[in-house]
């Protein structure tokens, strides 16, 4: 589903590389996190899935695609198909909680009929159905996560990325967001985190790799946080 094949990120000719001769599979339906401290290629790992970058050298297959083959309006299609968070939401402030779901049918010209019925399903889902039409700023953190959430699933990717998505969150309403993920993968989504957060990694007991200056120093089944 998701294969790096010696995978190199320089930014900057002459530098220590981001990501550092990385391979690594990732099954259809797996759970994993990806951790590491500030500066080990996180980030730049989860731009490299979505093509916003394009490795120095090696391929990047998704969804049976190499993604140094993508050009175009493909590259606009190829990003549709993922399901993305982020730390910091990125919610659009002046849109409703069902505009802001709906709005990535839009995007894909979804007919109104599928939205009014997509949009509802996976508000329940993320138990937000009861404040479609709040607006951001009237929503909690752990609130606001979820309508992302909502909007990340609602064209039903096979793929979800989670870049720290409990970074702005408390423990409580962390866990929550867990175990949203942990449902949304149960029903089939493979789920990809990036995160610093050693609590719920711990908790989770799912696979872990662990990054280190861009090179990969552990990949465990049912791993734990390991501190650097
Ligand atoms: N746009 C850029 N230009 C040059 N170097 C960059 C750029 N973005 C990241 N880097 C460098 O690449 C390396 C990996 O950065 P990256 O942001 O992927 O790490 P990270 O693990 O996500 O860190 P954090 O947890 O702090 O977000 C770092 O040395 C960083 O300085």
């Amino acid at each position: 589903m998701i294969t790096l094949d010696d995978v190199v990120m320089v930014y900057e000719k002459g530098t220590q590389p981001a990501i550092d001769h990385v391979s690594l599979n990732i099954e259809k339906g797996e759970f994993v996190f990806v951790v590491g401290n500030s500066g080990s290629g996180k980030t730049t790992m989860v731009e490299l899935l979505l093509k916003e970058l394009n490795p120095t050298s090696g391929s990047i297959y998704v969804n049976g695609k190499e993604l140094n083959r993508l050009h175009g309006n493909s590259i606009a299609k190829y990003r549709r198909g993922i399901g993305v968070v982020f730390q910091d939401f990125r919610l659009l402030k002046d849109r409703n909680v069902y505009e802001n779901v709906a709005f990535a049918q839009r995007v894909i010209e979804k007919p109104n009929r599928v939205i009014k019925k997509r949009v509802p399903e996976v508000l329940t889902l993320v138990g937000l159905a009861d404040k479609y039409r709040s607006y951001p700023r009237e929503l909690s953190g752990g609130e606001q996560q979820r309508v992302a959430l909502a909007r990340a699933l609602v064209n039903r990717p096979n793929i979800l990325l989670a870049d720290e998505p409990t970074g702005n969150l408390d423990p409580r309403n962390s866990e929550e967001i867990m175990r949203l993920l942990e449902e949304i993968n149960m029903r089939g989504t493979t789920v990809l985190v990036v995160t610093h957060n050693r609590e719920i990694v711990n908790m989770m007991k799912k696979r872990v790799i662990r990054l280190r200056k861009g090179v990969i120093v552990s990949d465990e089944k049912e791993g734990g946080y390991i501190e650097d």
